[in-house]
């Protein structure tokens, strides 16, 4: 079987790596690594190997703490005796350089932080933050007291991600499987562990795997292959294990809950309560988000679950109640679901200077706090990812009592008015009368200035934000949101919207995995 643990399968992969690790290919050298662990027998001596020479690269990278936690690892996981002397010897000498090492790992919340005192039942949200609805735009969120650009007013973490097997780095086209965490999405510096039974699945702690053990790899790791292969589809797929492992697998339970339509949102949620209550709430609020009225063929994932050693019995004793929650859950994903970015781990070219070459799709999540939030071609607040976590970050000033409106990729800075209008009526069912839709804002090669200095300070930071150091770009980046908060009236103008995309530069550098292997 193709995808099946392998020892064999297993040493050629860690024999690529060590002449990836000839060369200095460190990046690379991992990858082969971890995959080398993903085919190891769990009792294997390629178990040990592989962790053992993971800890070689982060020694000659200077991580002494993760490669003592290798070493460590590869102690455990039935290291040979035969090589142990060469294992000794990088440990000790690793405990030496601890000493006078200061090498740490940048943590990147040290700087994502809310700005104001959080929701106290919603702690990821600020408490400013409200929910309404009205006739033309269905539910909205609004903000009680004025909002600053740069603000951070959310850190969401996805109530669901999917891992997108295949990597779109136009740069590294590598799978994403031996690089992230299948239940967080974070890199962790590719010191990844590998799941005991399928070989496409690692994490980046043994609480990360638990976790997913507990909410859906328990259902989805015989079938890997084929949900990786599925794209869209494992989304919903995932959903649904996720709701039927909430009833300890049984159906009868998940129908019951199912058919109950109580109408919630996260904002009835309280995130401090009982788990299992919190949980069943979070449910309810993500089934209760807008569907698409599209219909999707359902029968692939049904197939998918009649061949499922565990659910198939049941799948077929429940057919019709399964199509019909998948077709939902389908819809609810082609609406709600959002893109997760990162860069890369590997460092790239040194000339690329422009984030488009820097920042990859890796997956995607069910957010159901920022799927309440409309659509604005001229959008006040932006949305970043960290480590797998959605931040919501003000771009434009929101006054008191104002809505605060996403963009859903259609932004006047891209689109002309009537490519934007057909697109949203399309995918989103609403005719868009934006304040950039009703008094045409001019798309970018017909923007005007009206400042010639600010125009100069913006090109220049526009040129540099990427490659300034932290605290001359932090500097920066504090003046473009004073300027945008200041000169909102003039908003859009050539300089505006170039400072625009310097503060979102800025955030995507502050989010970087903070190694990278060459
Ligand atoms: C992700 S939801 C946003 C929250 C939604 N209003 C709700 O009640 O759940 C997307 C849907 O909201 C509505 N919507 C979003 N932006 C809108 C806008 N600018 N004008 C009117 N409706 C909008 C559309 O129905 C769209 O399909």
């Amino acid at each position: 079987m193709l995808h099946q643990k392998s020892n064999e399968k297993s040493e050629q992969l860690r024999h690529e790596g060590n002449k990836c690790y000839s060369n200095q290919n460190f990046f690379e050298a991992m990858l082969k690594y971890n995959e080398s662990l993903c085919y190891a027998d769990p009792k294997s001596e390629n178990v040990g190997l592989a962790y053992a020479n993971r800890s070689a690269i982060y020694f000659e990278m200077k991580l002494y703490d993760k490669c003592l936690n290798n070493v460590d690892m590869a102690r455990k996981n039935s290291y040979p005796e035969r090589n142990l002397e060469n294992l000794v010897k990088r440990e000790q000498k690793c405990h030496e350089m601890v000493k006078t090492s200061n090498q740490k790992i940048s943590n990147p919340w040290n700087f994502f932080k809310l700005s104001y005192q959080p929701n106290k039942k919603l702690p990821f949200i600020v408490n400013c933050l409200e929910l309404n609805c009205n006739d033309k735009y269905g539910r909205f969120v609004t903000t009680n007291h004025s909002l600053k650009v740069g603000d951070i007013i959310s850190i969401e973490e996805p109530f669901c991600k999917v891992l997108l097997s295949k990597s779109k780095f136009r740069k590294i086209p590598k799978s994403n499987i031996y690089q992230k965490c299948s239940n967080c999405l974070r890199d962790n510096s590719l010191d990844l562990i590998p799941c005991n039974s399928c070989c496409l699945s690692m994490f980046c702690s043994i609480e990360c795997m638990e976790t997913a053990l507990k909410r859906f790899h328990r259902y989805e790791c015989s079938i890997m292959a084929k949900l990786l292969e599925s794209g869209s589809v494992h989304m919903a797929m995932r959903l649904f294990f996720i709701a039927l492992s909430k009833f300890d697998g049984c159906f009868e339970k998940l129908e019951d809950f199912i058919s109950n339509e109580n109408k919630m949102t996260i904002f009835d949620c309280d995130l401090k309560s009982s788990e299992r209550e919190g949980n069943e709430r979070m449910l309810r609020s993500l089934m209760s988000l807008m569907k698409s009225p599209k219909i999707f063929p359902v029968t692939p994932l049904m197939e998918i679950l009649k061949n499922h050693h565990e659910l198939g019995d049941s799948s077929e004793k429940h057919e019709k109640f399964i199509a019909n929650f998948l077709q939902k859950l389908r819809q609810i994903s082609d609406w709600n679901f959002h893109g997760i970015t990162s860069g890369s781990s590997k460092s790239v070219d040194v000339n690329e200077t422009k984030r488009e070459g820097l920042e990859e799709t890796i997956g995607s999540g069910s957010l159901i706090f920022c799927s309440l939030i409309n659509h604005s071609c001229a959008n006040n607040v932006m949305r970043i990812c960290v480590e797998g976590k959605v931040l919501l970050v003000v771009c434009r000033p929101i006054s008191k009592g104002s809505q605060l409106f996403d963009c859903y990729k259609i932004s006047f800075l891209q689109h002309q008015k009537q490519e934007r209008q057909e697109i949203l009526l399309k995918d989103f069912g609403f005719a868009c009368d934006c304040e950039a839709c009703t008094q045409n804002f001019p798309t970018p090669p017909m923007l005007k200035f009206k400042d010639p200095k600010l125009l100069k300070f913006a090109k220049k930071t526009d040129d540099e934000m990427l490659t300034l150091q932290h605290n001359q770009a932090f500097k920066k980046f504090r003046d473009c949101c004073d300027i945008l908060e200041k000169n909102n009236q003039n908003f859009p103008c050539l300089e505006l919207c170039l400072l625009l995309r310097c503060i979102a530069n800025f955030l995507f550098k502050q989010a970087q995995p903070s190694v990278v292997f060459p």
